[in-house]
């Protein structure tokens, strides 16, 4: 079942269309992504479902309802979330944790006990940012929306704030997670959608979005015995084939290497050398958005 509807989403800031014709649908207990570079409209979408932006055109649907009817379900984690600087990380906690009925604590998971009587204008960015999320599920919510969850975040605390989304998802919460880490994305998301110029370029899952790149799969090997190169070209998993000094290299579908192995062990042929490489999400990332790089792969 979707949780989340986007049909036809637009939005424009004066003359600048940061939002254009995005439609998606989250199922329940998915965590989608939203990728994509600066400016493309990531952030103006996920307020757009939050209910803190009210588009210009089309619809927004969250558990069924008007976003701005289900706020209580909907937690929310912002990119810039600024908090008063005196206040202690333990005042935050209780005075969020006030406004629901049954709040969650994520502080212990979030590695945060041992901060609550540090004031906010004191913390790391990571710890602030962790603060922020520990604050986005206080609510219990059915819907968490994370933008840049990791951004700031040393490689150990985000693999760690990984494992807490993990958690997350595990206890039922369905998650809408923009990121420019491939890694995360890899990692988390059971689908992404890839933004450019306010609209999606592609949504898939992970390896979906890998496969669509033309030769995804790239084949290197030695010949023990002399190859037609016109054998391996006539099969349906080859893009292309070239050959530098002895070496063989096969560009092609995610079959290609079954195919390649085959049609060698027929030939009663032995590849020597044998290497695979498999295209990233980063490269297909890379190409979906144009070339465009601002994005960090670890
Ligand atoms: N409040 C605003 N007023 C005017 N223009 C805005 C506003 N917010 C965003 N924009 C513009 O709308 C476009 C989309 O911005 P948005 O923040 O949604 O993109 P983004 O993909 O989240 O970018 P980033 O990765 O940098 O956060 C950009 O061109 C941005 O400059």
């Amino acid at each position: 079942m979707a949780i989340i509807e986007v049909r036809d989403l637009g939005k424009r800031y004066g003359p600048r269309v940061a939002v254009d014709s995005v439609s998606f649908e989250v199922a329940e207990g998915e965590i989608f992504g939203i990728l994509g570079p600066n400016g493309a409209g990531k952030t103006t979408t996920v307020e757009c479902v939050s209910g803190l932006r009210t588009p210009d055109r089309g619809s927004v649907s969250v558990l069924g309802q008007a976003p701005a009817d289900v706020r209580a379900a909907i937690g929310v984690q912002l990119q810039a979330s600024e908090l008063p600087e005196r206040m202690r990380v333990g005042e935050a906690l209780s005075l969020f944790s006030s406004f629901y009925p049954a709040p969650a604590d994520w502080s212990a998971r979030l590695g945060l006990s041992g901060h609550l009587k540090a004031e906010f204008g004191q913390l790391s960015g990571g710890l602030k940012q962790r603060l922020s999320i520990a604050l986005a599920l206080v609510g219990s919510p059915r819907v968490a929306i994370l933008d840049e969850l990791t951004t700031g975040l040393d490689p150990q605390a985000r693999r760690d704030t990984w494992s807490v989304i993990e958690d997350v998802r595990a206890a039922g919460v369905t998650i809408l997670l923009v990121t420019h880490f491939m890694e995360e994305a890899e990692r988390l998301c059971d689908r992404v959608a890839v933004f450019r110029d306010g609209r999606i370029a592609a949504a898939d899952t992970p390896s979906g979005l890998v496969s669509r790149v033309d030769g995804s799969c790239r084949v290197r090997f030695v010949p023990s015995a002399a190859l037609d190169v016109a054998v391996l070209e006539a099969l349906p998993e080859v893009s292309s084939v070239s050959v530098v000094g002895e070496q063989v290299v096969v560009s092609g579908s995610e079959n290609l290497l079954h195919a390649v192995t085959s049609l060698l062990a027929r030939k009663q042929i032995v590849a020597r050398q044998l290497r695979v490489d498999q295209v990233s999400l980063n490269d297909a990332y890379v190409r979906l958005t144009g070339g465009s790089s601002d994005v960090a792969d670890h």
